[in-house]
């Protein structure tokens, strides 16, 4: 497990991007797995401009997220299909089925979360997942509780995630209370992590993470596990090391 210390967001941002594109550029990465939520829109800034000047081909890359609500479609403004769109699909040059996130407007969701990790089976596993955190400790949508041997399912959010997320909604009662998201084994298989924390709202995790059990009330600790781990963090989410 290796921490990169920045100083703030701006700085995480910057060089998350460099350390995907560095992996882009020496092959190592064909599926990449995405995240979503307030902390990567900077990496995507940065991603999106570091991309053009290097013209990178990305025709043989397949990229993954890590959840979506359930209830909502994908033209929601709110749904994670429409959060790609907006901060990163819409200005690379990548076909549709290249790009991949589970429907959580799925008819059978239970068969929409075989597929989704059946898929990311046959696409070779990912190779780089980036992480954010919930300020509890989730990665993906598993909240606290939730099975370290779990794959692509549905999940209840916590109280506290739906409190944090109706930032972007126009009521909190909009918020949808369930999601399909990878499960922490899912996350777990992935050949590199590449986890980004910022702000003061983030230390506690970040300080499980770092010091303390691996156990499933911060289902983060289970990171500590990892092979091949690195975290980004700023000084507020390191305020607690
Ligand atoms: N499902 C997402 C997670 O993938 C994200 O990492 C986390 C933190 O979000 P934020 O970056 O907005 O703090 O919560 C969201 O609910």
């Amino acid at each position: 497990m290796d921490m990169i210390k920045v100083q703030n967001y701006h700085e995480m941002s910057m060089k998350a991007a460099q350390i995907v594109i560095d992996s882009l550029k020496n092959k190592q990465i064909n599926v990449l797995g995405f995240a979503t939520g307030g902390t990567p829109e900077g990496f995507y800034k940065y991603f999106v401009q570091n991309l053009k000047q290097e013209q990178l081909s990305l025709k043989d890359l397949h990229t993954v997220n890590l959840d979506e609500y359930i209830g909502l479609s994908e033209n929601n403004p709110n749904s994670y299909h429409h959060y790609m769109e907006k901060h990163l699909f819409q200005f690379l040059n990548l076909k549709k089925d290249q790009t991949h996130l589970p429907n959580g407007n799925a008819e059978n969701i239970t068969g929409e979360c075989k597929r989704y990790e059946q898929l990311i089976q046959d696409l070779g596993g990912i190779n780089l997942q980036l992480l954010g955190v919930g300020s509890n400790g989730h990665i993906g949508f598993n909240e606290p509780g939730s099975s370290f041997h779990g794959r692509t399912q549905v999940v209840d959010l916590a109280p506290s995630t739906i409190e944090a997320n109706a930032r972007y909604f126009t009521d909190e009662k909009d918020v949808p209370n369930k999601a399909i998201t990878m499960g922490i084994q899912t996350i777990m298989e992935s050949k590199s992590i590449l986890l980004l924390a910022s702000g003061a709202e983030k230390a506690e995790a970040i300080y499980q993470l770092m010091h303390g059990a691996v156990n499933d009330k911060f289902p983060v600790t289970i990171l500590q596990k990892h092979p091949s781990l690195i975290i980004i963090a700023d000084q507020e989410a390191r305020s607690l090391l």
